[in-house]
């Protein structure tokens, strides 16, 4: 025999054997080996990938994740060195607050290719240090000083673009409209510029098909997380070829450190130094925004480290801000529609508040005074809960703690997941769960408290959503312009076809065969 074949058959021997061990060691001498869940999915990371692309419609595995509760109980092992919980009581555990370490998954946080931002980061402390500045630039105080007016011109603008409609009496695509509406707003208030997607649907959808095209591949980026950093290392052009989307995901990468490197220029050339060292702590930074109308001009500004002021850092940044705040606003935007336009005297209930304070329809108004509606207040509360669009595990590590969840003991360093966005539908907090109901955040202040307690459509704690006092302010707004100035009617919407979710990889997508929301502007006020 030459060497060559012998070669070959020892390295396939060899991992033959070394696959074989690994099964073993995860079945019976792993520390996860008693808990409970299927043998399969104890055995390999593959399983949730191949359930992702090929069962169903794919995304099926949030779907399984639900059916091993089922049949094995509130904890259950889904991966070979993960569990998942579901409970709505825990999620305070996992998810804690000062004086516990949480690390983030590194196969979640890798995922978007943003290692260095705030959601890429794995380690709790580097963490801490990143989500400051950007949190405090989308904090409750900085929306309502400095980024409402933006957004409310964005909200006009939307408002405009219907009344087009009304007057041609067209059919609005509700994902164009609304895609192009939160994507135009974001990055107006992040990056002073905008795309102007409002005015132009085609190019709001091909964003849509960006966010498909990350869906699509995100069962495969979670299990290589290399990918979208090798593939930034390539020349973008073949993929234009290949998978355009994909092209379009990777060029918005490659802008996004053009756009941080102008902005630190821009602000250190109309900044002293002096004035930069000045600056001791967040929210002094936060005092100084006057001077620091972008994103990149906050952090530059900020107490950082030099290092963390790179562009290719902040670039990260300005990535998962536009791949986290966009689309999820948009959906739920159009969950939130779809239900006012669907059940008239909610739509009706809404339009009378709106007058109170919009006594013309094209009044402009505070902030502070669309917090204060409760209607408002209870219709955007229900359309976050009953659209959950952020439907994946959320997954932390802690690395010196052991966890303790009833008799289970979970040893310090595993992957501990639960999906709080799916406490909304538990029917022990949220009677009849499926109906759009406003009014159930209209009940008794005990009541409302018994569900807040569990209420987590932006996660909960340090790695929940650094944007959820943007968005509300958006949805505020949105709803607003929409219901205050115009009525509506569906076309050919179908609530199981076209708006409720069926299947997740990252976000909760409705049914494939969908043609999503669209409806016709049928008066303005
Ligand atoms: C209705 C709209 C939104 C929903 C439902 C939502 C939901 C969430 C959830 C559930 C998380 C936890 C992480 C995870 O599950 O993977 C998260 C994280 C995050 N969100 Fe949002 N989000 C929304 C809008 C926004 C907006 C507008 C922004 C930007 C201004 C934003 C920026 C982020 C960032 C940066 C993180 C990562 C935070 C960290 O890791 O520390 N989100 N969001």
């Amino acid at each position: 025999m030459t060497v060559a074949p012998f070669l070959v058959l020892w390295l396939v021997v060899s991992f033959v054997l070394y696959q074989a061990w690994l099964v073993i060691h995860r079945l019976f001498f792993h520390p996860l080996a008693r808990f409970p869940g299927p043998k399969l999915a104890a055995t390999t990371f593959w399983w949730e990938c191949i359930q992702d692309l090929f069962a169903g419609q794919g995304g099926e595995f949030m779907n399984q994740v639900e059916a091993m509760h089922d049949r094995y109980g509130p904890i259950v092992r889904v991966t070979p060195d993960e569990v998942h919980i579901k409970d709505p009581e825990w999620a305070t555990v996992l998810y804690a607050g000062p004086g516990h370490i949480r690390d983030k998954d590194s196969s979640l946080a890798h995922a978007a290719g943003t290692a260095d931002g705030t959601f890429g980061t794995v380690s709790h402390d580097i963490h801490r240090r990143r989500r400051a500045p950007v949190s405090s630039y989308f904090s409750k105080s900085s929306v309502a000083k400095h980024l409402f007016d933006k957004i409310w011109q964005r909200s006009e603008h939307m408002s405009d673009v219907l009344r087009e409609h009304h007057r041609r009496g067209s059919v609005v695509s509700g994902r164009a409209t609304f895609l192009g509406w939160s994507n135009d707003s974001l990055r107006m208030c992040s990056f002073g510029e905008s795309l102007d997607l409002l005015d132009d649907p085609v190019k709001a959808m091909a964003f849509d098909d960006v966010f498909k095209a990350f869906a699509a591949v995100y069962p495969i980026l979670k299990q290589c997380e290399w990918m979208i950093p090798f593939a930034l290392q390539l020349p973008i052009a073949p993929f234009r070829y290949i998978y355009k989307p994909l092209a379009t995901l990777l060029t918005v990468h490659v802008n996004m450190i053009d756009l941080a490197e102008q902005h630190r220029k821009e602000y250190l050339s109309k900044n002293s130094p002096l004035d930069n060292q000045d600056l001791k702590d967040e929210s002094e930074a936060t005092q100084n925004s006057q001077r620091q109308h972008t994103l990149f001009h906050a952090l530059t500004a900020s107490s950082l480290p030099e290092d963390e002021k790179r562009p290719e850092r902040m670039a990260h940044e300005g990535f998962e801000i536009l791949l986290a705040g966009s689309d999820t606003t948009a959906r739920t935007m159009g969950i939130a529609a779809y239900h006012v336009m669907a059940n008239a005297p909610i739509k009706q209930e809404l339009h009378e508040e709106l007058k109170t304070v919009m006594p013309d329809p094209e009044d402009i108004v505070e902030l502070k005074v669309l917090e204060g509606l409760p209607f408002l207040n209870a219709v955007l509360k229900e359309s976050l809960r009953i659209g959950k669009v952020t439907d994946h595990r959320l997954s932390l590590v802690a690395p010196y703690e052991t966890l303790q969840y009833k008799e289970w003991t979970i040893p310090a360093g595993t992957r501990v997941s639960m999906t709080p966005t799916r406490n909304s539908y538990d029917e022990d907090y949220f009677p009849d769960p499926y109906k759009f109901a406003p009014e159930r955040w209209l009940q008794s202040e005990d009541q409302v408290a018994a569900m807040n307690r569990v209420f987590m459509p932006f996660a909960h704690g340090r790695r929940g959503c650094l944007g959820m006092h943007f968005a509300q302010a958006e949805l505020r707004a949105g709803l607003a312009c929409l219901f205050r100035r115009y009525d509506f009617e569906l076309v050919d919407t179908v609530r199981e076809r076209d708006i409720d979710h069926s299947w997740a990889h990252i976000a909760g997508e409705p049914d494939k065969k969908g043609k999503g929301l669209r409806f016709r502007v049928t008066r303005a006020y």
